[in-house]
């Protein structure tokens, strides 16, 4: 990024500010010089639950070592060290040659043993730092959030003999634990045990054993990685004909249609849920000789049965020079592929990666959302097969440790996942892809570190050398600013447009609908004419609709009609909103920030009135609308309520592919990536909820949403259209939606931007303190302040201060949330904040958090 402030300079501070000094219990630790006590030591992370402190403010514990001289040791390597009574594995972290004032030499144990050198790739070790510093976060914690859970838990220690010992050899033992371990070893038939198995037979003195025999030479420690659970075994269900005989029942039929729609291959279990049916159903098709039922093993993917295989599309001549243009990269470089929805990104990015597998090096493609882009995965699953790992946080623990164990290995392959994934320890790095990169979900907002995937990927090509490709119809103005509008940078940023849709299929024209008009005109429905219009004809024309509604937590919210009395949520300064799960089901009322959940009252709390209900308008509401108005129309309902279950993205998107339902209705989760031919018709049911958000990104937001929605439409050879409903049709957003003029929409948000030196002009780091106390957390808040600077802020460390003022949402859970934004150019040296002074300074029961760049103010 050219704002960043070069990497050098922050290095120093950040480094003072993020880490503990020495480790320990070091808040507000210095630490003391003593000249005589210069290195080699070593500092780690001890796999001990000791070091793992689940609050975010308190930092993790490093320990330092002493590196004995006959040992090598690098930051990365696993180690196996003393710790208290134990022997455990341990990450070397970093040297250090100063000791923290409260220790004394004789304190400091020596390594036990490097078990695995190089582990990581230098540079791998580089990113993790780099993360570190830039977002004010101890590296321990940077660490933890890129390895997989239970890491060590899942490896074995194991021992084994060597080679060299000679025979009669335990004569030459001086201790009796030496002798029984050698002994034990020389009794099994591999000359190898488990480190625990060895201490559980040979009780005291195991360790002093083990170092008598390794300072001979006749052991070795090594880690073996956790042993992969047995392949997990499912039925999967295979068409394998292709004319249907004529004796079938209806219900066979349809199985056998539905199967045959989705590429002939489906799990019994999807394939049971989608159809409504039994197995018995199926088992007699398999007597019938139409399909095979038999046992796979399940991928540790979320993808579903093998892909049919796919080759290579003939690229448009857009696609072709994008490809050119990428494939001509030697070494790092910025690509932003900027092609409108439907243009075939994906398709460049596929034949992207194909010559760097070939070259024998690996790719990380990052998505938004795994479970709302189900697609993508199987695209890439039928065209590289088994060389595409998914990985993501929504794997079970031992999911995740295999999929990281695997990348580690040498082989050319492909991880998908979304934002963690971009700490994939692929060893060969040639490519990495960001699919729609203005999303926000690549952004993490707690806990530390507050990272953003785009930021990352950036450091990780550089430290690589290789391309980072950042795919969108919809760019970030980050993006936009930095790659499009910057020739500076050479040929170290490309611009590549994709400027029409595939086979030159028109975009779909936007018509914007005046609601107020409607109303008017003695409308009342939701539906404007001109989407009724639309949607009485979708039946009969046999095509299909995607119908989007913007609903925020307030949108659904209870009140009462008498007295306008709104149903809050006792812990938080919001609203409940509304749920039901399905017709006829529990009604309840949920807070989205801290989750209670609570039955709605028949009467109004504050004046009894029975006129209580509830507002705005939800998916259920559209749904019950829409069932009154056009009872002809099946409806699949897309939101948070309906894809709780593992899976159900996938299940409900494959139903409406394959055509069981005209109308797909929901909310955000609808605007990303999908791909449906078929569908011809999008409707926004109202725009408005997404303008009047008090933020300064809620236009480019509203933009790139609206877009993207409106994009969905007319993928196939069907046209499409899109009709957007507002009570604002003369809203700038609007109009560029209409006139699909990204450019001059962006020059415009720019301007406003610059004006106020708001990203991607100027820098923000936002300060969060929250406490049980709104006292305490408002004296806090308000000492921070002075501490950072206070109104001479901007003259003393070159940034703005803006507040401290209470958050947005005052309360969440219990906890009064005040904040401090620091606003700073990015091309100016700032002096940063020290988190050090400022954690001093905040009682023991306020929590300070830290988030850099951050992207919800909220
Ligand atoms: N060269 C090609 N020839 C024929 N079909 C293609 C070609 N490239 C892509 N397609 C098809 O065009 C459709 C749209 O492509 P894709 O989904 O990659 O678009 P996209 O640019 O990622 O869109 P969005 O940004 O809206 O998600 C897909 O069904 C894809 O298989
Ligand atoms: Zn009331
Ligand atoms: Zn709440």
């Amino acid at each position: 990024m050219q704002y960043d402030i070069p990497w050098e300079d922050l290095s120093p501070i950040a480094r003072l500010v993020a880490e503990p000094g020495g480790g320990y219990d070091a808040i507000g630790e210095t630490p003391g010089t003593n000249p005589e006590l210069q290195g080699p030591w070593i500092e780690v992370l001890v796999d001990s639950p000791a070091s793992e402190t689940p609050l975010d403010e308190e930092p993790l514990k490093l320990f330092t070592y002493r590196v004995p001289p006959e040992l090598t040791v690098q930051p990365g390597d696993i180690l196996s060290v003393p710790f208290g009574s134990q022997q455990l594995g341990a990450i070397a972290i970093r040297f250090t040659d100063q000791l923290a004032a409260h220790l004394s030499l004789d304190q400091i144990k020596d390594i036990e043993d490097v078990v695995v050198s190089g582990f990581f790739a230098r540079n791998y070790w580089q990113l993790l730092e780099r993360v570190a510093d830039y977002y004010y976060t101890p590296l321990v914690r940077v660490i933890r959030a890129a390895m997989p859970p239970g890491l060590f838990a899942r490896s074995q220690h194991r021992i084994r003999l060597s080679e060299q010992v000679p025979a009669g050899g335990k004569e030459f033992l001086k201790t009796i634990s030496a002798q029984k371990i050698l002994e034990l070893l020389q009794s099994s038939g591999t000359g190898d045990y488990t480190l625990q198995y060895i201490r559980s037979k040979v009780k005291p003195g195991a360790n002093s054993g083990l170092r008598e025999l390794k300072k001979r030479g006749w052991v070795e420690s090594y880690y073996e990685a956790g042993s992969r659970p047995a392949p997990k075994l499912q039925q999967a269900v295979t068409l394998i004909t292709s004319s249907f005989p004529p004796d079938l029942s209806k219900r066979q039929r349809e199985v056998l249609q539905v199967l045959r729609r989705r590429g002939g291959e489906l799990w019994m279990a999807e394939l049971l849920k989608i159809c409504q049916t039994s197995s018995g159903v199926v088992k007699k098709l398999a007597e019938k000789g139409c399909v095979e039922i038999y046992d796979r093993e399940a991928l540790r993917s979320p993808g579903q049965p093998t892909q049919t295989p796919d080759s290579p599309k003939v690229l448009n001549s857009y696609q072709q020079q994008a490809l050119d243009a990428i494939n001509q990269i030697d070494g790092y470089a910025r690509v932003l592929l900027h092609g409108v929805t439907g243009s075939g990104k994906t398709e460049v990015y596929l034949q992207a990666i194909a010559p760097i597998l070939a070259q024998g090096k690996s790719a990380i493609v990052l998505v938004p959302e795994i479970g709302l882009t189900p697609q993508l995965c199987d695209r890439f699953q039928a065209r590289f097969g088994d060389k595409v790992v998914v990985y993501h946080s929504a794997l079970s623990q031992g999911e995740r440790y295999d999929t990281w164990r695997q990348m580690l290995t040498d082989t050319p392959q492909i991880a998908i996942g979304t934002r963690s994934a971009i700490f994939a320890p692929l060893p060969n790095l040639g490519l990495i892809i960001l699919d729609e990169e203005y999303d926000d979900s690549y952004k993490q907002d707690q806990p530390a570190p507050t990272y953003h995937a785009r930021t990352v990927a950036q450091w990780r090509a550089e430290l690589s050398n290789c391309p980072l490709i950042l795919g969108s119809a919809t760019p970030s103005l980050e993006t936009w600013v930095e790659i499009a509008l910057n020739p500076t940078e050479g040929d170290r940023t490309h611009y590549l447009r994709l400027p029409e849709r595939i086979e030159s299929r028109p975009m779909p024209p936007v018509e914007v609908v005046d609601m107020r008009q409607e109303l008017r005109k003695g409308n009342r429905s939701l539906f404007s004419e001109s989407l009724q219009q639309e949607l009485s004809t979708l039946r009969e024309t046999g095509r299909q609709g995607i119908l989007f509604i913007h609903r925020r937590g307030h949108s659904t919210f209870v009140s009462c009609r008498s007295c306008g009395y709104v149903m809050e949520c006792p812990h938080c300064d919001v609203s409940l909103s509304y749920h039901q799960f399905q017709e006829g089901g529990t009604e309840f009322l949920r807070c989205h920030y801290c989750s209670y959940t609570s039955r709605p009252p028949e009467r109004c709390p504050d004046c009894d009135s029975p006129y209580f209900r509830r507002f705005g308008s939800g998916t259920q509401r559209v749904m019950q609308e829409l069932a009154r108005e056009f009872p002809q129309l099946r409806v699949i309902r897309f939101d948070s309520d309906t894809t709780r279950t593992k899976d159900a993205h996938r299940i409900l998107l494959s139903q409406f592919a394959s055509g069981e339902a005209d109308i797909l209705l929901g909310t955000q989760m609808l605007t990303k990536g999908l791909d449906l031919p078929q569908v011809t018709l999008v409707g926004v049911v109202a725009a408005d909820g997404l303008l009047n958000l008090a933020d300064f990104r809620a236009s480019e937001r509203a933009f790139q949403m609206l877009t993207q929605v409106a994009g969905r439409a007319g993928r196939g050879d069907e046209p499409g259209r899109a009709i957007l409903q507002t009570y604002s049709p003369e809203h700038p957003v609007i109009q560029a939606v209409r006139n699909q003029e990204y450019n001059s929409f962006i020059q415009q948000e720019l301007e406003h931007r610059e004006a106020l030196s708001y990203p991607p002009y100027g820098r923000l780091i936002l300060l969060r303190i929250s406490g049980r106390d709104d006292w305490t957390v408002e004296d806090t808040a308000v000492e921070l302040g002075q501490v950072l600077g206070g109104p001479d802020a901007y003259l003393t460390r070159g940034y703005e201060l803006l507040g401290p003022a209470p958050a947005p949402i005052l309360r969440v859970a219990d906890r009064y949330r005040w904040q401090i934004l620091l606003k700073f150019l990015p091309n100016i040296r700032v002096e940063l904040p020290m988190l050090e002074e400022l954690r001093s300074r905040c009682p023991r029961d306020i929590s300070l958090a830290i988030d850099v760049d951050p992207l919800n103010l909220n």
